[in-house]
């Protein structure tokens, strides 16, 4: 039995609503929610490069240090002209007075009358010139040019700051460092930047029946396939920092060992196997023998449903199925926004798109199906339709592997029709 200690469950970014493990399935979406508020955000920074800061989590908001485009630019390879010399009507011929290069000083010259300026894409346009003409619009010859028609003021001048004001809001804290979102901070000025340090994770695969991949198996054994999805998926996210316990037998004295190991060296803990009702089950009892605190045991979805959530020491605890397609389920649905919400991601939900269902599918009572399904086509509305992989096979590595992504079917006492709205999440 658990034992109830306020302040324990409290150690998270918000307080729980209760100490005690809820043994009534709640809602994946309550289950996630319980999760995220037991993951504490990281809150100590680092600044990097930010060559080295793709994919981090910003640690603050940031302002641009300079304009972009920092001056008065060329959009155009041509001249630049003073719209106001073009008298009467045209054609216009000019004398071709100076040239201006990408990288050349803005020098603030003086131009004669009824004068153009030779100038290249990226160059300073000077003081005074007000427009510039493409050369394919021109006539040269020897030192002169000839307009054929008049440019509105301003055509093809890249502005000082048209993009991004000096000193504007740039970026908001707790946003992901996306290749666009770094290519801003570079054109606004920045060298480097604050993010929020790594989120550490451990992992361990618990299962005395585990070989890794590709070792041979004896009879009774399988290959830990869990480990390779897990580290896969956290590979993806370069604010996470993975500690791999690997495989820890189904023995508690072992368990015991690991996890407080893991608790001392981490801030999540995410475990898998070991979480359902048999003897050899031993996370859930190991885990409250060691101080820690379960404030979920059971949540309403197939996959999935064993699924513990909670914290030891100072780290979140997630606890997931042995099952890989119910551990694939409850690390997107459950672990993965509480370890996002911990490395200080203001997003933090699954992305989901509305899809028609292009099978039918029993009721599901009282809790939400996670199916792997594919696109297979579109509506005459243009909705993506998907075909189901497989029914809640929770031992399926196929299914999943050949799937588009998880639909979510939510429970009810009817079937399911085929041309349902569902919702899906694509991988
Ligand atoms: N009496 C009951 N039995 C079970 C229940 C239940 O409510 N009452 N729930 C079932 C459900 S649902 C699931 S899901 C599983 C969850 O089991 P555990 O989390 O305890 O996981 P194990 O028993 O250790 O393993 C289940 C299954 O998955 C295989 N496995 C485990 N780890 C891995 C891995 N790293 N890579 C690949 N495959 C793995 C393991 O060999 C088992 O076949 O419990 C049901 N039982
Ligand atoms: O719900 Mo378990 O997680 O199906 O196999």
């Amino acid at each position: 039995m658990a034992t109830t200690d306020d302040s324990f469950l409290t150690q998270g970014r918000h307080a729980s609503t209760s100490g005690s493990a809820r043994s009534a399935p709640v809602a994946p979406d309550i289950a996630a929610a319980r999760a995220v508020a037991l993951a504490a955000t990281v809150t100590e920074t680092e600044v990097l490069p930010l060559l080295d800061a793709a994919g981090r989590v910003l640690a603050g908001a940031v302002l641009s240090r300079n304009a972009v485009p920092p001056f008065n630019a060329s959009a155009m390879d041509g001249y630049a002209v003073r719209t106001e010399e073009f008298h009467g009507s045209g054609p216009w011929t000019f004398t071709v007075e100076g040239r201006r290069a990408a990288g050349d000083k803005p020098l603030h010259s003086s131009h004669g009358p009824a004068t153009a300026l030779r100038i290249f894409t990226g160059a300073p346009v000077p003081d005074g010139f007000d427009a510039v003409v493409m050369q394919e619009r021109c006539l040269r010859s020897g030192d002169h040019v000839t307009f054929s028609s008049r440019p509105a003021s301003g055509h093809n001048i890249r502005f000082s700051g048209e993009d991004v004001a000096s000193e504007a809001s740039l970026l908001a804290k707790g946003i992901l460092l996306t290749p666009t979102r770094l290519a801003l901070l570079a054109g606004a000025g920045h060298g480097k930047v604050a993010v929020a340090r790594k989120v550490r994770i451990a992992l361990i695969s618990t299962g005395s029946e585990l070989r890794e991949p590709g070792e041979a198996l004896s009879a009774g054994q399988i290959h830990n396939s869990n480990r390779v999805l897990l580290r896969a998926m956290l590979a993806e996210s370069k604010w996470a920092d993975v500690e791999d316990f690997g495989i820890v037998a189904d023995d508690p004295d072992a368990l015991r060992h690991m996890l407080a190991k893991a608790a001392l060296a981490c801030d999540a803990i995410i475990t898998t196997g070991g979480v359902s009702a048999g003897e050899e089950d031993h996370v859930a009892s190991v885990l409250q023998d060691s101080g820690g605190e379960l404030d979920v045991v059971q949540v309403a979805m197939r996959p999935g449903k064993p699924v513990k959530i909670g914290r030891i020491g100072q780290s979140l605890f997630v606890g997931l199925p042995g099952n890989p397609n119910a551990a694939l389920v409850t690390f997107r649905r459950i672990a993965l926004p509480a370890l996002r919400a911990m490395a200080g991601l203001a997003e933090i939900d699954p992305v989901a798109q509305p899809v028609i269902t292009g099978f039918s599918h029993a009721a599901r009572h009282g809790r939400t199906e996670f199916v792997p399904a594919r696109f297979s086509g579109r509506t005459v509305d243009g909705l993506p339709v998907i075909e189901r992989l497989a029914r809640g096979s929770s031992a399926s590595l196929s299914a999943a592997a050949t799937a588009d992504g998880i639909a979510l079917l939510p429970p009810g006492d009817d079937a399911i029709d085929e041309g349902t709205l569902v919702q899906f999440e694509p991988f």
